[in-house]
């Protein structure tokens, strides 16, 4: 017999109640008994809905109120001390650490959150150092395991591995030069050896250790420790399906396979290409093997046919009682149910599975698999046979168009017409900026009033007349506050805009949009990306008449804003038909004729951010090169079609550069403009090493905190730019957009930021 399992489930609940419960908490609407029993009743539902759709091994302990590390953190004690001594309850203290907190004489700010490998999921970053005392302050496994079988059903705990939670942490303030969190691996192992032989001792059969580190280049270095902390668990523990995701386990693969765990779980959706290694290293062990057939990271359909021809190589190589049918990986990066899209039509929803459909297909491809006659099984494969043949059919019906102009891309449509100190000079005339200019990343505050105004015209209350005349009202207070203020080049504010990449979506051929499919990014925040389909093409314009209008009310040059391709294609679904690559170069397609038409429209710079494009990389750096031709290529693309007076910008929310700094070079954008009032000034120094040649805005305050950064703070900022910068490509500019901010204090930031600018040009003349 082949089970099945799924590893984990979205948190947010069918309608939303986790996270509505959460905030209501927060705002003190409701109890800490509250929140229990509603986060209690989606658990209940999430368990006793995977256990009827036949899955064998459900998942508990992976729940979580606002992140599943931060509940590893606060379970081992790995308390920051700036928490610690407020007179905060547990939970209060948990959530401090997660959102920071500021209230009654209680000023502490969040811990810092990382991106959860290649996902838009963020993580609480774990602090240690020497001086951490890991203690046992609850067993949540246990706990949830326990609730779980109250209400009747039996799972597989799931827990982050010791390896995992110590390579994803960092040293804390308190920590001695040089110290490196896994050197902790001695004292942390002890917590483990409790927590897994109280869930042995409450009855747990096998336990879910999840080591997402293991597709990292990085764990080669490793072998030692996963070898030290497996040797230490596994006699005490139920027995260990040590879990993968998100990549393969290459090399690393040598020393895996010989840890004394009872299974091993692999992703071969991401990584199909490494069934017939993993199942030549396991075959001679008695490791039982979990095969991630089923996307985690995706909501198309699983293709049974193909799923069961994988899991049929499983079955003769090791035999149907060694081979388990699961999910990729967690389902937490799907969302719960298409039974909440209303709008799809039903061509549309034929093609998606969301967590409760995808449950319902690792069930279905384990009865297969295991040779079951049963009726409904039966129907279901014919069924899947059809919706793929379907969706085939649809897919062939691509846009011809737009296949044959990507095939016929030339490599000088990537190439502006002049190099960049050609331009400069010719910008300079044109532009008439003065020295360090003063500019913005695009958004202006999205204030209630523009949110209320979009929410009319959805439901049909206003006129798009009307809507359209309260955005120009909008753009036009934002145009006259920039000059009154004294930037010197100027944004439209995007009012229009109800998310940077859907704003586009909406406008090109090739998507669809959910009412409810909603995935965490981090804490309550969730986001519902947009689904590419089909080929993309641009109908016509997008933002023409926006900034048109903008320039229209001024003499000062107007900005262009776009979001570029490659952080379209991040922050969507994408299509598993064709590559990201050809999707991307479609959407950079689409890019280059409205950035065109700008130019035509009479705007003289354009910017487009392209924010994602770090976080799209691959976690293997064997396969960056190939990911950073393309994406660099398609911002190119969307670029490079206007004249050298056109001044190009592009934006990007952090300031990790190291490694991926030639393709930053690479992109030719006459500006940049990059997050740099976090990271202190470090991060130039490498723009500095690699003689960064082009013009650079690193920003001058950090726009996440409503906190107005003083006149004197930007000066010393400009100060400390100006000694690594040459100040010819020096642009001042806060590091990101203003839509999540106030007017008041983006009024006053920027009051500061043009004074500390005209403060410059006197004391650098
Ligand atoms: C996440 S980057 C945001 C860039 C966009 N132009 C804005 O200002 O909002
Ligand atoms: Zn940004």
């Amino acid at each position: 017999m082949v089970a099945s399992s799924v590893l984990g489930f979205p948190r947010i609940g069918a309608n939303r109640e986790v996270k509505k419960a959460v905030e209501a908490y927060w705002a003190g609407k409701i109890s800490v008994d509250d929140l229990t029993k509603a986060a209690a009743d989606v658990k209940k539902a999430s368990w006793t809905s995977i256990k009827e759709r036949g899955v064998d091994f459900i998942p508990s302990g992976e729940f979580s109120l606002y992140d599943h590390v931060l509940d590893h953190s606060a379970a081992f004690n790995v308390i920051p001390k700036r928490y610690v001594g407020h007179g905060l309850s547990p939970i209060d203290v948990y959530f401090a650490m997660g959102r920071g907190r500021q209230a009654d004489g209680v000023d502490v700010p969040a811990s810092e959150m990382k991106k959860w490998f290649d996902s838009n999921y963020h993580f609480v970053v774990p602090e240690v150092s020497e001086q951490t005392e890991f203690k046992l302050n609850f067993n949540k496994a246990v706990e949830e395991f326990k609730e779980a079988k109250a209400v009747g059903v039996s799972t597989r705990p799931v827990v982050l591995g010791p390896v995992s939670f110590l390579v994803l942490s960092k040293a804390s303030k308190e920590a001695s030069a040089g110290f490196q969190p896994i050197s902790l691996l001695p004292k942390l192992l002890p917590i483990y050896k409790t927590l897994l032989a109280d869930l042995k001792a409450a009855g747990a059969e096998w336990v879910q250790i999840d080591e997402p580190i293991l597709v990292l280049d990085t764990a080669s270095a490793l072998e030692k420790q996963y070898a030290t902390a497996y040797e230490a668990l596994s006699p005490i523990a139920p027995k260990i399906m040590l879990t993968t995701y998100f990549s393969r386990l290459d090399s690393n693969l040598s020393f895996i396979a010989k840890l004394p765990v009872a299974g091993l779980h692999i992703d071969l959706d991401r990584a199909p290409g490494q069934l017939d290694e993993v199942l030549a290293a396991v075959k001679p062990t008695s490791i039982v093997l979990s095969l991630g057939l089923v996307s985690g990271r995706n909501i198309w359909k699983a293709d049974f046919a193909a799923a069961i021809k994988l899991g049929q190589k499983a079955i003769d190589s090791l035999g149907a009682d060694r081979v388990i049918v699961a999910t990729s990986s967690s389902l937490l990066h799907t969302p719960v149910t298409l039974a909440s899209e209303k709008k799809l039509t039903a061509e549309q929803k034929d093609w998606f599975s969301f967590a409760l459909e995808k449950s319902a297909e690792v069930a279905v491809i384990a009865a297969a698999l295991s040779g079951s006659q049963d009726a409904a099984v039966t129907a279901a494969l014919e069924a899947n046979k059809t919706s793929i043949a379907k969706r085939r059919e649809f897919e062939s019906t691509s846009d011809d168009t737009v296949r044959k102009r990507v095939a016929a891309i030339t490599p000088d449509q990537l190439e502006r017409k002049s190099p960049f100190a050609v331009r400069k000079e010719i910008q300079a005339k044109h532009l008439n900026l003065p020295k360090f200019p003063t500019t913005t990343i695009g958004s202006f505050p999205q204030t209630k009033e523009i949110r209320q105004a979009r929410a009319k015209l959805g439901k049909g209350e206003i006129t798009t007349e009307e809507y359209d005349k309260f955005i120009e009202k909008e753009i036009e207070t934002v145009v006259r506050f920039q000059e009154k203020t004294g930037l010197d080049l100027l944004v439209h504010g995007e009012p229009e805009r109800n998310d940077m990449v859907q704003y586009f979506g909406e406008q090109l051929n090739g998507f669809v949009f959910t009412q409810n499919a909603w995935v965490q990014s981090y804490g309550s925040r969730y986001v519902r990306p947009p689904i590419i389909v089909s080929d993309v093409s641009r109908p016509g314009p997008m933002t023409v008449r926006w900034s048109s209008y903008a320039q229209s009310i001024t003499k000062k040059p107007m900005k262009g804003m776009l979001t570029g391709p490659v952080t379209i294609l991040n922050w969507s679904f994408p299509r598993a038909d064709v590559s990201r690559e050809l999707q991307s170069k479609q959407l950079a397609l689409a890019l280059r004729d409205e950035v065109v038409d700008l130019e035509k429209a009479g705007i003289s710079a354009i910017q487009v951010d392209e924010p994602a494009i770090r976080e799209g990389l691959p976690l293997r750096r064997s396969d960056w090169d190939a990911y950073l031709k393309w994406a660099v290529d398609s911002f190119k693309l969307s670029t490079a079609g206007v004249t050298d007076q056109l001044q190009t910008h592009s934006h990007f929310c952090y300031s990790d550069f190291d490694d991926i700094f030639p393709s930053i070079q690479r992109l030719d954008a006459d500006v940049i403009s990059i997050e740099a009032s976090k990271s202190d000034m470090k991060l130039l120094n490498t723009f500095k090493q690699y003689g960064y040649s082009n013009q650079i805005g690193p920003g001058v305050y950090d726009i996440h905190s409503p906190r107005v950064p003083g006149d004197q703070e930007i000066k010393d900022r400009l100060a400390a730019m100006l000694a690594i910068l040459p100040d010819s490509l020096l642009f001042v500019n806060p590091d990101c957009g203003l839509k999540t901010r106030g007017w008041t204090e983006t009024e006053a930031s920027l009051v500061n930021l043009v004074n500390a600018a005209k403060w410059a040009r006197q004391t650098y003349a």
